[in-house]
């Protein structure tokens, strides 16, 4: 009786938050390190589910670099990286668009699917959502450096994603954007999911992946910052406290912040259902980034 009691209780603490965030955007993004980890995976794909079910309009955003980097091995290729953003000729680009659209986000709808949600891919080969223009970067002599076909998300078609979740439906949207005149752009999954954040107004943003939250000291879980000011970020940042994959991370969750999304959260996959808790309840356990 007591066990089903705290049921009861557990569904009572979600009720105001499931009333707080009906019919609210929230950006998923999704990346290699727990695109590695199925079970993980699998968690995730039901909380989205749930939150879809109770009214919330969950939109998925992904990269996967860790496959396109081995399926790149597989050819013969050396990925090669400038700044975080991957060097993309145009075999790499067929690879990354390849893995991105063809493997990962079909098996993600399959998945959705089997858990009893409408899901749907939006890419090039179905309706395209991301709008790109090739990224230009500058190295640290002020010279211009070719990235290739790497892009960035200056624009998104905001009516059909507000179409597709209005339905109930799921989308799930792979890192490729097309440029204007339809060619195909490789884009750093993080930015893309925060420019989907940004355009579309979300609620939230969350940030999948291996790792509690932001840590001051990565030999330390405990050292885990449940919540944290975009100043503080900064300052973390350059202080080098936030280093490598994590700086890309956030940054595009400091320009989210700066485009009016309310909140950022970074928060494991590995642990079960780590986005309904941070979401659902009081409890919070990842790192929550305000304005
Ligand atoms: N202060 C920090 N807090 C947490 N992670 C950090 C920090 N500084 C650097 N990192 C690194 O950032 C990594 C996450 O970035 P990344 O590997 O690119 O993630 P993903 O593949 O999920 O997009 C962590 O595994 C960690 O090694
Ligand atoms: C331009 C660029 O670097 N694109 C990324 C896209 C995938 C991605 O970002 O995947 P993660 O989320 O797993 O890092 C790449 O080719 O790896």
């Amino acid at each position: 009786m007591q066990e089903a009691i705290r049921k009861a209780s557990v569904l009572i603490e979600a009720l105001s938050w499931i009333q707080r965030f009906k019919g609210r955007y929230v950006v998923v993004k999704l990346g290699g390190s727990t695109l590695d980890q199925p079970e993980a995976v699998d968690s995730l794909l039901t909380d989205i589910v749930f939150m879809a079910s109770v009214g919330m309009r969950p939109v998925i955003v992904h990269g996967g670099g860790k496959a396109i980097s081995s399926a790149m091995a597989d050819a013969g290729i050396e990925p090669r990286f400038v700044e975080g953003r991957r060097f993309t000729d145009p075999e790499t680009l067929r690879i990354a668009s390849t893995v991105l659209v063809e493997t990962i986000s079909t098996k993600i709808v399959e998945v959705l699917r089997l858990k009893n949600a409408t899901a749907t891919g939006l890419h090039f080969q179905s309706e395209n959502v991301l709008i790109g223009e090739k990224l230009k970067l500058q190295n640290a002599a002020g010279e211009a450096v070719d990235l290739g076909h790497v892009g960035r998300v200056v624009d998104i078609d905001k009516d059909l994603l507000v179409r597709i979740c209005s339905t109930g439906t799921i989308p799930v949207i792979p890192s490729i954007a097309l440029d204007r005149e339809g060619h195909r752009l490789n884009v750093n999954a993080d930015t893309a999911a925060a420019a989907v954040a940004r355009e579309l107004n979300v609620e939230k943003l969350v940030f999948l992946s291996d790792i509690p939250g932001i840590l001051t000291d990565l030999n330390d879980p405990s050292s885990r910052l449940s919540h944290v000011t975009a100043g503080r970020v900064r300052q973390l940042i350059a202080d080098e406290i936030i280093a490598g994959g994590m700086v890309p991370k956030v940054e595009a969750a400091l320009d989210a912040l700066d485009a009016g999304v309310r909140k950022v959260h970074i928060v494991d996959a590995s642990m079960p259902h780590s986005v309904l808790l941070e979401i659902y309840s009081d409890v919070g356990v990842g790192t929550e980034i305000v304005p």
